[in-house]
């Protein structure tokens, strides 16, 4: 087992929105024992409390992980979004602070893309509103206005690995598919790339989004973008809440422009489950709502788990930072009878000179040196013999643009 230089019993873990026991279960296999696991998300100022002494804290989507949260966690060393997206999160705010920030990019996307796939079938069928009939005590035979899926036109924006995997999914029970992305991307199977977002949503029955929450999506689809879509057509977000606006999709399901919708991600979310959730599309009887829950599944759960339990662990043994999604990536052999130091440090003229200074003038002999940088930071890990690594941090922790210095051994 790895060795940090902090005994790793003092060594905190703060696990929000009940994440997977296997995330606590890997943690423990690693050394770390010291793990305070909550089920929902917190009060921001209980949050600013709690984070306080944590060195490492793992969110899903409903912490929101400011600059000023971070300014009130002092010793903190890494955040683990388990979860796939990371807006939650300042990123460049954790990156100035030297907080490495990780994530699970692929363990909950068959997930996703399979609930998207159902809630096609569901609503080309008009399923919710007869459903709900029935719970009313009504009964809504009919087959008017109920299609099969088998050769309805699936038009993805944002083709990255739930659109891919959904294109696929989709094509295999007969669907043609189109779609539209920033960037190039290869066609998997038949699947047709589009020129332009009005294309798609002029050509598509049902229309699917799958990109991240970015300013260039900030409300991309709008009332113009809803009134582009094919009559009868269908609306489904799995992405995030800011991506559609959600009065123009109400009125256009109301005046039947659209068929029907099927929503997971709000612009405004409750915090808990016991808050009240609030929306336009509530009542609505051909609208799926569902609480987030796109990628809520035993399986995507477990897997992110491990996954970004292993990710910190990682980072915290061995410092390694490949796969941060902040941060500069810097890989690392594993360590033994050395003391490794990890420095971040602001990205300024001569700074690695003042750095490398500390080992000549000190007579240090350096065993490894890894560095990479970004625009704002840099990160360079330096293997010594034991007996120099004290001096060595003490000295480097002096060096202008010092942001953190942690020493393994
Ligand atoms: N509802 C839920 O529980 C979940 C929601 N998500 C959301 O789904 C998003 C997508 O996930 P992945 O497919 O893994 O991400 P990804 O990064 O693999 O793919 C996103 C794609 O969107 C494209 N894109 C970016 N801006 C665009 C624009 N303006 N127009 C068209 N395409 C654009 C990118 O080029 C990329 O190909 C995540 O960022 C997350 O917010 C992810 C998992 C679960
Ligand atoms: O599981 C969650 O809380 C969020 C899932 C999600 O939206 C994501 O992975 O990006």
């Amino acid at each position: 087992m790895s060795k940090t230089s902090l005994d790793k019993s003092k060594i905190k873990f703060l696990l929000l929105e009940g994440i997977h026991q296997s995330a606590i279960d890997t943690l423990k296999a690693a050394g770390y024992e010291n793990i305070e696991a909550i089920s929902g998300s917190i009060p921001e100022e209980e949050l600013k409390q709690k984070i306080a002494d944590a060195h490492f804290i793992g969110i899903r989507s409903r912490t929101h992980l400011t600059a000023e949260v971070f300014d009130c966690a002092k010793k903190l060393i890494a955040v683990g979004c388990f979860c796939i997206g990371t807006n939650q999160v300042d990123l460049q705010a954790a990156c100035e602070r030297g907080i490495v920030v990780f994530n699970a990019p692929y363990s909950n996307t068959r997930s996703v893309a399979e609930l998207v796939l159902a809630e096609a079938i569901l609503l080309l069928r008009g399923i919710p509103a007869k459903n709900m009939g029935c719970h009313r005590g009504g009964w809504l035979k009919s087959a008017t206005n109920s299609f099969e899926i088998r050769g309805k036109t699936l038009g993805i924006v944002g083709y990255g690995s739930i659109g891919t995997q959904l294109s696929i999914l989709a094509e295999n029970l007969g669907m043609h598919v189109i779609f539209y992305d920033v960037v190039n991307k290869l066609s998997l199977g038949n699947a047709h790339p589009v020129e332009s977002l009005q294309e798609l949503l002029a050509t598509a029955d049902i229309v699917t989004l799958h990109v991240p929450e970015l300013p260039s999506t900030k409300w991309m689809i709008g009332e113009k973008e809803i009134r582009q879509m094919k009559k009868g057509g269908i609306l489904i977000n799995a992405s995030r809440g800011t991506v559609v606006e959600i009065e123009p999709l109400a009125d256009a399901i109301k005046d039947e422009h659209l068929s029907g919708a099927a929503i997971d991600v709000f612009p405004v979310e409750p915090r808990s489950n016991k808050d009240e959730f609030q929306s336009p599309l509530r009542g609505l009887d051909n609208v799926i709502l569902t609480p987030h829950i796109g990628g809520s599944t035993m399986e995507a759960q477990r897997n992110i788990g491990v996954e970004v339990a292993e990710k910190l662990i990682k980072y915290s043994d061995n410092g390694s930072s490949i796969t941060a999604v902040n941060f500069p990536e810097v890989a690392l052999p594993s360590q033994s009878n050395i003391h490794r130091i990890l420095h971040v440090h602001q990205n300024i003229p001569g700074v690695m000179s003042e750095i490398n200074k500390v080992f000549s003038d000190n007579n240090i002999n350096v065993r490894g040196q890894y560095l990479q940088t970004n625009e704002k930071v840099g990160y360079v890990v330096i293997d010594l013999d034991a007996k120099s690594s004290e001096l060595a941090q003490e000295k480097l922790q002096q060096v202008k643009g010092t942001i953190r210095c942690r020493v393994l051994f």
